[in-house]
């Protein structure tokens, strides 16, 4: 349960009092996510989430996030925008830490997608993506390609505690990608970098919530359908993949941006980056887990598998 922040019910109530949303009900921690702690708040007047930002969200990306979503929202995309107090502030302060009230969405996140659950998936980043052509602020990816080997060296030796061999098996995959990664020839635009199946609410097989922009950023954005693609279409231990969900998600995706003959050649590429990006996150969490969160650890082994994947296909396409 990713509740790493307690917030007591005298804060909640005087931070509640800055806005027009009525008197506290109930607050519960939410059990699902593993960055922030969030709450469920209930008031008179309505439903929100509660969010306190923790150690990955830096309070100086907030205002982009914000502006995200806000940008977003304007352009009818199911996203959560920041609720503003009366004067007007969507970031505050809540027991230390960057907070934000936030607009609830109904539905549900889905735990084996349907192929046209991805579908719905695919077509929905790719509004996303045509929405923010006018989007101008911009934000580094601060999980990209960059930063993959500085964290595979933080991890170093340890990761052999996790599994044998793994230390091996990222240094590997990790140089090949470097080697064909062609950053610099993809289109980019703002990203969500981070649309798992988690990050989507559905009510059956339409989308009703894109949710956790926190990783947003500038980067490739094609790399953004591998991240999902990577995430929608294996069962969670990434043992098994699912070529119809996959294939649901591009063409979903290509109602908006067909790929380019560039982009599809790249695609495997970009998919084992994403996979060493989540197995490199994961991974460190598992081994710096703070001792009093309450939170479920992800496994990094599930993305080795996902990544053996997208290997064996670049060598098909090799042969
Ligand atoms: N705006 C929202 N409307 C409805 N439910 C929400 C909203 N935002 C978050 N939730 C609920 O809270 C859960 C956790 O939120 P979120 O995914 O943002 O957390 P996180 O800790 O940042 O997670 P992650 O591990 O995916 O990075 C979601 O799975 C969803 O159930
Ligand atoms: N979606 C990520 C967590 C956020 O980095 C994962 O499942 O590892």
């Amino acid at each position: 349960m990713a509740v790493y922040t307690h917030v007591s019910a005298e804060a909640l109530a005087a931070f509640l009092a800055r806005y027009d949303v009525g008197e506290l009900i109930s607050a519960k921690g939410i059990a699902e996510g593993v960055e922030n702690s969030n709450y469920l708040v209930d008031t008179t007047l309505g439903r929100f989430i509660l969010t306190l930002y923790e150690k990955r969200v830096a309070a100086d990306d907030l205002p982009f996030f914000m502006a995200l979503l806000d940008h977003l929202d304007a352009k009818g995309l199911p996203v959560p925008p920041a609720i503003k107090d009366r004067e007007g502030r969507e970031i505050q302060e809540l027991e230390g830490r960057p907070a934000c009230l936030i607009k609830f969405l109904p539905g549900v996140s889905l735990s084996h997608p349907t192929p046209a659950q991805a579908l719905a998936a695919g077509d929905a980043m790719g509004a996303m993506h045509r929405a923010v052509a006018d989007f101008t602020p911009t934000r580094p990816n601060t999980m990209g390609i960059d930063t993959w080997r500085p964290l595979f060296e933080r991890c170093g030796r340890s990761l052999d505690d996790i599994a044998a061999g793994l230390h091996d098996d990222l240094a590997s995959a990790l140089e090949a990608v470097e080697a064909n990664w062609c950053g610099a020839d993809f289109d980019r635009s703002a990203i969500h970098a981070d649309l798992f199946p988690d990050n989507v609410l559905m009510r059956s097989d339409q989308v009703s919530g894109l949710i956790d922009f926190y990783f947003a950023c500038t980067d490739i954005r094609v790399y953004d359908l591998a991240v999902m693609h990577t995430a929608w279409s294996f069962d969670a231990k990434g043992e098994n993949f699912d070529a119809k969900v996959g294939e649901a998600l591009i063409a979903g995706y290509e109602r908006h941006f067909p790929l380019s003959a560039f982009e599809r050649a790249q695609f495997n590429t970009l998919a084992s980056g994403a996979c060493i990006r989540f197995a490199l996150s994961r991974a460190w969490d598992w081994l710096n887990k703070p001792a009093d969160a309450l939170v479920v650890r992800k496994d990094p082994l599930a993305y080795m598998r996902r990544l053996k994947h997208y290997d064996a296909e670049l060598v098909k396409r090799s042969v």
